[in-house]
């Protein structure tokens, strides 16, 4: 079965702007995924459609099997995890404890399931300490992992985050990257919207390529590897490819480049 799949997604917002313009879109069970595209190409419109927070207006989405409508929609978001690209919008509790259990205890749990899914959740983000804190006091490093732990606290099988490196330093940044790999392997299927394009290309196993609400492009982050595509969509191609595009080699981020480097240096200094 897959995870999702989108056919003929039109929506147009009640001012008359279309935003999503006729996509068709099938996604896998256990990718990473990157939407791509650059301001105003339709990535948060989309990505709200997948856990219902948008209903189709025309055309249908299948998350895993089942087409979203009205009337299924808690299930829909017991499925799909939602992650804002403002933690704001997602923080509205006295404590992180109290944040994080709000899921859990709106699927109707009782105390002790909700404790567990609320302890397994922050110590899965490394926050367990904040969780006595009052969100609005974070770093937004903190508020981004205390969003991701509300959603991981449902337990759902796609989880979806908008623009989540967005304002990360480095450390919270490798730290995020981390949280998500280790949900991956677990099994989930994530999807990112990103206007960074070398991210996209050393983190994701696909990219959706939009722009102005089209679909572009789907495939592998080879895709990205294409000037004329990227210009079409106002992107640009990632640097690690502009720097070793006229060499045998691909490597996918930084740490790989600098091996493969100090490997062709070494050979040559034979
Ligand atoms: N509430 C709204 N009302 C009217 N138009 C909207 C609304 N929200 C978004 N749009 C428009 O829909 C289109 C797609 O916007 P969307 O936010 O989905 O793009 P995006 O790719 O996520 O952009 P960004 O990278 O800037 O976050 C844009 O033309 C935008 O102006």
């Amino acid at each position: 079965m897959k995870a999702i799949m989108i056919e003929g997604l039109r929506y147009n917002y009640p001012d008359g702007t279309l935003a999503i313009d006729n996509i068709s879109l099938t996604i896998e069970k256990q990718k990473k995924i990157a939407f791509l595209g650059a301001n105003g190409s339709g990535k948060s419109t989309l990505l709200h459609h997948l856990n219902g927070l948008i209903i189709p207006q025309e055309g249908s989405i299948k998350i895993m099997g089942n087409v979203i409508n009205k009337k299924n929609i808690r299930e829909i978001r017991k499925a799909v995890g939602m992650v804002f690209d403002n933690p704001e919008d997602q923080l509205f509790s006295t404590t992180v404890y109290d944040d994080v259990a709000f899921g859990p205890r709106n699927l109707g749990y009782d105390e002790d399931a909700v404790h567990d899914c609320v302890n397994k959740a922050l110590s899965l983000v490394g926050a367990k300490e904040l969780q006595q804190r009052p969100p609005y006091n974070l770093s937004l490093g903190q508020k981004k992992k205390v969003s991701i732990a509300g959603i991981l606290a449902m337990n759902p099988e796609i989880m979806v985050l908008d623009e989540p490196f967005s304002g990360l330093d480095p450390y919270s940044l490798e730290q995020l990257l981390c949280i998500l790999e280790r949900l991956y392997k677990e099994g989930n299927t994530l999807i990112i919207s990103t206007h960074d394009v070398d991210l996209a290309y050393s983190w994701a196993d696909e990219c959706v390529i939009l722009r102005d609400g089209k679909l572009l492009a789907h495939g592998s982050t080879q895709l990205l590897e294409d000037k004329s595509l990227m210009e079409k969509a106002k992107l640009q191609v990632p640097n690690l490819y502009s720097i070793f595009k006229d060499t045998p080699l691909r490597p996918k981020n930084s740490e790989e480049g600098r091996a493969l480097l100090g490997k062709l240096l070494e050979k040559q200094s034979r």
